[in-house]
C-alpha cells in the first residue's frame, strides 16, 4: 500500500466538475508534482487531501487510514501538513510565534489529558519549542525569528509559510505553489529546501507552475486537465506525452 492513495475522487461545485475521477498514489519519501493548466483542479485535489473539501465520490487513504471525511484538524494530526498558496500567517505575530501557534493549535493535548498528566504540558512545551527551533534553523530563518511577519519581504513570508507547515512535524507535506512570485534566487533556495526535505525522508506533493523546476526535482508528475489525470510518470516521460504538450504547453499534438 502506498503512503497516500487517492481513489476516483469526484468533486463538483454546482455544474462545474472540479475533479472527475482523479486517482493518485504517492509512496513514502517520494516527491510528486501535480501540474496542469489554470482551473484544472490541482488546488481542489489538495483541498480534498487536506480536508478542506469533501469529495462527493471516492476515497483518500493515508498510511491505511481513511481520511475521506476527516476535518483539516484531524488530518494534521494524522501527519499531513499543507503550505498555502495564499500565505496563511498572522502578520502581527513574529515568525517564532506563528510557528509555535501552529503547533499549539493543531497538535495540542486536550484539556483532560493536561489535567490528568500534569507533567505532560511542560514536556510538550519543551518539545514544541525544540521542533520549532529546528524548523527555523532548517529553513534558514534565524535572522527573522523575532521579526513581525507583516514586515517581512514577500519571498521570506512564503518561506515562513512552508516553515509553518513543517513545524507540524508532518510525514507528508503538501505545497501549493511555494515559489509563485519569487525571484530566481528565492526559487533556488526553495528548491534546495524541498530537496533537503526529501533527503530527510519527508514525502512531498507539490503544485508548481514552473515546469523547469518540476521537471528537475520530481520523482513523478501527474498532469491534470479539466479535472482528470491525463498523464502520470517520470518527468521525461510526461514531457514527451502529446496530450500533455497539447493541454499544458499549448503545442499541437
Ligand atoms: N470553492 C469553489 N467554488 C466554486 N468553484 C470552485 C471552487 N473551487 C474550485 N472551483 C472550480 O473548480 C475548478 C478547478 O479549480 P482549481 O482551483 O482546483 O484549479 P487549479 O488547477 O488549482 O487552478 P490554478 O492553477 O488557477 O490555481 C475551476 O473551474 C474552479 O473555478
Amino acid at each position: 500500500m502506498a503512503q497516500l492513495e487517492v481513489h476516483n475522487l469526484n468533486l463538483s461545485f454546482g455544474g462545474v466538475m472540479a475533479l472527475a475521477g482523479v486517482s493518485l498514489r504517492v509512496e513514502a519519501g517520494e516527491l510528486v508534482s501535480i501540474i496542469g493548466p489554470n482551473g484544472a483542479g490541482k488546488t481542489s485535489l489538495l483541498n480534498c487531501i487536506s480536508g478542506f473539501y469533501h469529495p462527493q465520490r471516492g476515497r483518500i487513504l493515508f498510511e491505511g487510514h481513511d481520511l475521506t471525511r476527516a476535518s483539516p484538524h484531524e488530518i494534521t494530526r494524522y501527519g499531513i501538513a499543507r503550505a498555502f498558496q495564499n500565505i496563511e500567517l498572522f502578520s502581527g505575530l513574529t515568525v517564532l510565534e506563528n510557528l509555535m501557534l501552529a503547533r499549539h493549535t493543531h497538535l495540542r493535548y486536550g484539556l483532560l489529558s493536561a489535567l490528568f498528566f500534569y507533567g505532560r504540558p511542560l514536556r510538550e512545551e519543551v518539545r514544541n519549542r525544540r521542533a520549532v527551533e529546528e524548523v527555523i534553523d532548517f529553513m534558514e530563518l534565524e535572522p527573522y525569528r523575532k521579526a513581525l511577519v507583516g514586515n517581512l519581504p514577500y519571498g521570506v513570508r512564503k518561506r515562513v509559510e512552508v516553515a509553518r507547515a513543517l513545524a507540524l512535524s508532518p510525514r507528508l507535506l503538501l505545497l501549493d505553489e511555494p515559489m509563485a512570485g519569487m525571484t530566481l534566487e528565492e526559487k533556488e533556495d526553495m528548491v534546495r529546501f524541498i530537496l533537503e526535505m526529501k533527503a530527510r525522508g519527508l514525502t512531498v506533493v507539490l503544485i508548481e507552475h514552473d515546469l523547469g523546476v518540476v521537471m528537475d526535482i520530481s520523482d513523478r508528475v501527474y498532469v491534470l486537465d479539466f479535472g482528470q489525470v491525463i498523464a502520470e510518470g517520470a518527468p521525461e516521460e510526461v514531457a514527451k506525452n502529446p496530450r500533455v504538450q497539447e493541454a499544458y504547453m499549448g503545442v499541437e499534438a
